[in-house]
């Protein structure tokens, strides 16, 4: 089913999301199957669960561009094991801080390790923008949204205009 995606500022964005206990169970499938929904509805290339308001360990991505067959990648518990020390900038956007892109710096290639859909453990390296999104996904995890990155004019601007933006939707409803 497609969820309802949490926008700034939404308190419950900055919570920092607890490991799911006991493996990639029936529910925690059915949970990915509906963040991948609302994804592709959005339309996004990565969620992360409390991006839906379920403060669980959790990330979907699909990195697949328009047109080509879907490619979707499912995350439990997943860590950061490496980075790397090189950066490179990125224009990020964000699904709960809708229609604001700005640059971000991120390590150029990271290890990661996380259960798939079937709880397989996998270890990998990300690079390009599988290692942006994983990144920003992982933030997420933490509570920790792109805009954290800017200067606070630029952080507080963003807010102000999903702010507006939302009573504009209301009115016009
Ligand atoms: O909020 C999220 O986690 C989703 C976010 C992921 C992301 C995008 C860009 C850089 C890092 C992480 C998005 O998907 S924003 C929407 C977006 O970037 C996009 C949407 C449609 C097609 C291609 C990109
Ligand atoms: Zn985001």
């Amino acid at each position: 089913a497609i969820r309802e995606i949490l926008t700034v500022p939404d308190p419950r964005l900055k919570q920092v999301s607890k490991p799911v206990e006991g493996g990639v169970t029936d529910d925690i499938r059915a949970l990915m199957d509906d963040m991948l929904e609302t994804m592709y509805d959005a339309p996004g290339i990565g969620l992360a669960a409390i991006q839906i308001g379920v403060p669980l360990r959790v990330i979907v991505m699909d990195l697949a561009r328009e047109g080509e067959e879907p490619a979707p990648r499912y995350f439990v518990n997943p860590e950061i094991l490496e980075t790397i020390e090189e950066k490179k900038p990125y224009e990020e956007g964000c699904l709960s801080v809708p229609d604001i892109f700005d640059q971000v710096e991120r390590s150029a290639r990271c290890r990661i390790r996380y259960l798939d859909y079937d709880g397989k453990q996998v270890d990998e390296w990300a690079e390009d923008l599988y290692a942006v999104c994983i990144q920003h996904e992982m933030d997420h995890l933490e509570g920790t949204l792109f805009i954290d990155y800017l200067s606070r004019l630029k952080r507080d601007r963003a807010i102000d205009k999903v702010k507006k933006a939302k009573i504009r939707a209301i009115r016009e409803d």
